[in-house]
C-alpha cells in the first residue's frame, strides 16, 4: 500500500517535470516511457524497507539518474525504454537516496562529490548539512544479517570472524549493526565508515546497487559484488539481483581478499 502509494508520488512528479524520458521502478514490471522529449531516465526503489514501516524503523528512497540515449530515439517505445534504463553505472550522471528517519535527509552526487541536505520542516527546505562527504577509510562496524552466517561461504565467514575479534588489519574489535533498511544501514556506513553488505543475490544491480555505488564511490568509498566494481557491470536485465558490498576503501580491500565471499545459497528467507 504504502509503496503503490510512493511510486505514484514519483511517477506524478517526473512526469509533470517536463525533463524525463523514462522512468524504471523496482516495484513496476516495465519502465515507463513518460516524454519523448525528456533528457533523463531515472531508475528507482521508492520506498525501500518497507517491510519495517509498522515498526516505525527508518525507510528510504533510492534513485539514479541517466541522460536518455538519443541514438535510440527511432526504436519501438517499449525497446527504447528498457534499453535506456539499463545503462550501466558508469553512465550516471547523477544518484542519491532520501532516508526517512529521526531527520529526512537527501543524500544525493552529480559526479563532483557527495553531499547531504536535511529538511527543514517549518519552511519545506533542504538545507545542505553534509557538503563533500568524505566515508572514513576504515571504520570499525560491520553490517549483515549474520543469521545467514551458517549458508554463507567460507571466505565471508573467515573475515567476519575475523575483523569481529580485532585480528584483521585494524587490530580491534569490530562491532555490528544492521538495520535491515538499506537506505539507513547504507547512510550510516556513509557516515561512520566500516562496511555494509548483503551477501547473497537479493538487492537489485539497477535500482539499488548502482546508484548507492555512485554516491560511495563520490564519497571515497568503494562498491562491488565481492569480485568486481558494481558500476563495471552491464545490466542485462531490469531486475536483476546480485550481491553487494559498499564501504570504506581499506574495510573493502580487505573483505575482497578473502576472495569467497559471496552467498551462493539463497533459501528464500521468509523474514
Ligand atoms: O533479508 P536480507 O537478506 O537481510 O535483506 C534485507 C534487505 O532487503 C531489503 O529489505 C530490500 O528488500 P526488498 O526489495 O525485497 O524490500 C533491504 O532494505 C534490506 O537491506
Amino acid at each position: 500500500m504504502h509503496i503503490v502509494v510512493q511510486n505514484e508520488i514519483i511517477l506524478a512528479s517526473l512526469q509533470n517535470s517536463g525533463k524525463v524520458a523514462v522512468m524504471a521502478s523496482e516495484e513496476d514490471d516495465a519502465p515507463i516511457w513518460i516524454d519523448d522529449g525528456g533528457p533523463f531516465v531515472v531508475v528507482t526503489d521508492p520506498l525501500d524497507g518497507s517491510r519495517n514501516i509498522d515498526a516505525s524503523i527508518p525507510t528510504g528512497t533510492i534513485f539514479g539518474v541517466y541522460k536518455r540515449l538519443v541514438e535510440l530515439d527511432h526504436l519501438p517505445q517499449e525497446e527504447k525504454a528498457i534499453l535506456n534504463s539499463l545503462q550501466s553505472g558508469t553512465r550516471l550522471v547523477a544518484s542519491g537516496y532520501v532516508l526517512y528517519s529521526s531527520a529526512t535527509i537527501l543524500c544525493a552526487s552529480f559526479g563532483s562529490g557527495t553531499h547531504a541536505f536535511t529538511l527543514d520542516h517549518s519552511t519545506g527546505d533542504f538545507i545542505l548539512t553534509h557538503p563533500g562527504i568524505k566515508i572514513p577509510p576504515r571504520g570499525q562496524i560491520y553490517s549483515v544479517n549474520d543469521a545467514r552466517y551458517f549458508d554463507w561461504p567460507e571466505g565471508l565467514r573467515r573475515y567476519i570472524d575475523t575483523v569481529r575479534q580485532g585480528k584483521g588489519k585494524y587490530p580491534k574489535k569490530y562491532s555490528a549493526r544492521y538495520i535491515c533498511s538499506l537506505v539507513a544501514d547504507f547512510h550510516r556506513t556513509l557516515m561512520y565508515g566500516g562496511v555494509a553488505m548483503n551477501p547473497r543475490d537479493h538487492l537489485r544491480l539497477v535500482y539499488e546497487a548502482n546508484p548507492l555505488s555512485f554516491l560511495v564511490e563520490q564519497a571515497g568509498g568503494r562498491g562491488s559484488d565481492g569480485k568486481v566494481r558494481i558500476l563495471s557491470l552491464q545490466p542485462v536485465k531490469l531486475h536483476q539481483r546480485l550481491p553487494l558490498f559498499l564501504g570504506s576503501l581499506e574495510d573493502m580491500e580487505e573483505l575482497e581478499s578473502y576472495g569467497d565471499v559471496q552467498q551462493k545459497v539463497n533459501p528464500g528467507y521468509e523474514v
